[in-house]
């Protein structure tokens, strides 16, 4: 599946923009949409969806455009996971799953397979007849999921998915979702980024409404080489006075010192090597550090 976003801006206001001309290509295979709190991840993902209208510029599915007259049609291939799903909690697992089947009018024998296997998808059949009250955080992402893949989209957008939940589940979820993608499209985003290191063909980086990076992970990494510093201060120094146009990255107190990971294009004033960049250096250095 392909999706073209296309100059796409959004207002909720005279005053500011939540997101600015973005233009994207987008095909099969997992998408990671990065970015911190506010940078318009969320509002991107529901004008994909069809519940948000931009302001201006145009979306379209295997070219067909997000209009009012396609939106239905359009809306029968794509499944949507917000970050917040408001399940009932004295239904079981099974009647979730059932419930929104027939709000997608998936009816009969067909319903009763696809939510076997939606349910298989995420490892919660055995927990079928649990009530969603007695679900942990993890299973309720999973079952959310499971709704979102219900009628077997082609493309699957997913929010924030692996907020909240246990390492052990942020893996299974991971994992579920790449498998998800092998024949398919999952767009998924978050701010962590091994949510998408191992997974995605595609990164996009978005910050305050502002499209950073488009194009695959190794490329993104190599933008920030030649500027990911490790520095050794003495203990009781303050980094920041010392430092005050680096970005850090990541801070160690040892016995004998303090380590700094920076990110900078000139070699720091004080005892540093060079080193070569991570993903996260290179996420870091397109938004401009992190917020202290
Ligand atoms: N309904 C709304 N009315 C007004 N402003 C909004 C609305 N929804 C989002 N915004 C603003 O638009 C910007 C982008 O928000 P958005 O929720 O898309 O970001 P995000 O990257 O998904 O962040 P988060 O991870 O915190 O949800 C923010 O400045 C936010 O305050």
């Amino acid at each position: 599946m392909q999706i073209q976003i296309e100059q796409i801006s959004k207002q909720y206001n005279r005053k500011s923009y939540a997101l600015q001309n973005i233009t994207l290509d987008i095909g099969q295979g997992v998408c990671g949409l990065l970015g911190r709190n506010g940078a318009g991840k969320t509002t991107l993902m529901r004008i994909l969806t069809g519940i948000l209208e931009a302001s201006s510029g145009s979306v379209s599915v295997d070219g067909m455009l997000m209009t009012p007259k396609n939106r239905t049609r359009l809306q029968s291939l794509i499944g949507y996971l917000p970050q917040e799903v408001g399940f009932y909690p004295n239904l079981t697992v099974r009647e979730t799953m059932d419930y929104i089947a027939i709000l997608h009018g998936v009816n009969g024998r067909s319903r009763r397979a696809g939510i076997r296997a939606a349910l298989e998808n995420v490892n919660l059949d055995r927990h079928a007849e649990k009530k969603v009250r007695e679900l942990s955080g993890g299973m309720r992402r999973r079952l959310g999921i499971a709704q979102a893949i219900i009628h077997e989209p082609e493309l699957l957008i997913v929010d924030e998915p692996t907020t909240g939940v246990d390492p052990e589940e942020r893996i299974s979820i991971r994992n579920l979702l790449a498998e998800y993608a092998g024949r398919r499209t999952v767009i998924l985003s978050t701010h962590i980024i091994e949510d998408i290191a191992q997974s995605s063909r595609q990164v996009a980086v978005l910050d305050r409404g502002l499209l950073k990076y488009q194009g695959d992970l190794g490329s993104m990494i190599r933008e920030a080489a030649g500027v990911v510093w490790e520095c050794r201060l003495p203990l009781g120094e303050d980094y920041r006075s010392l430092l005050p146009e680096y970005m850090l990255v990541a801070s160690h107190y040892m016995e004998d010192g303090i380590k700094l990971r920076v990110l900078g294009s000139k070699q720091p004033p004080v005892e540093s090597t060079q080193v070569p960049p991570t993903a996260e250096d290179a996420y870091i250095w397109m938004i401009g550090g992190l917020a202290q």
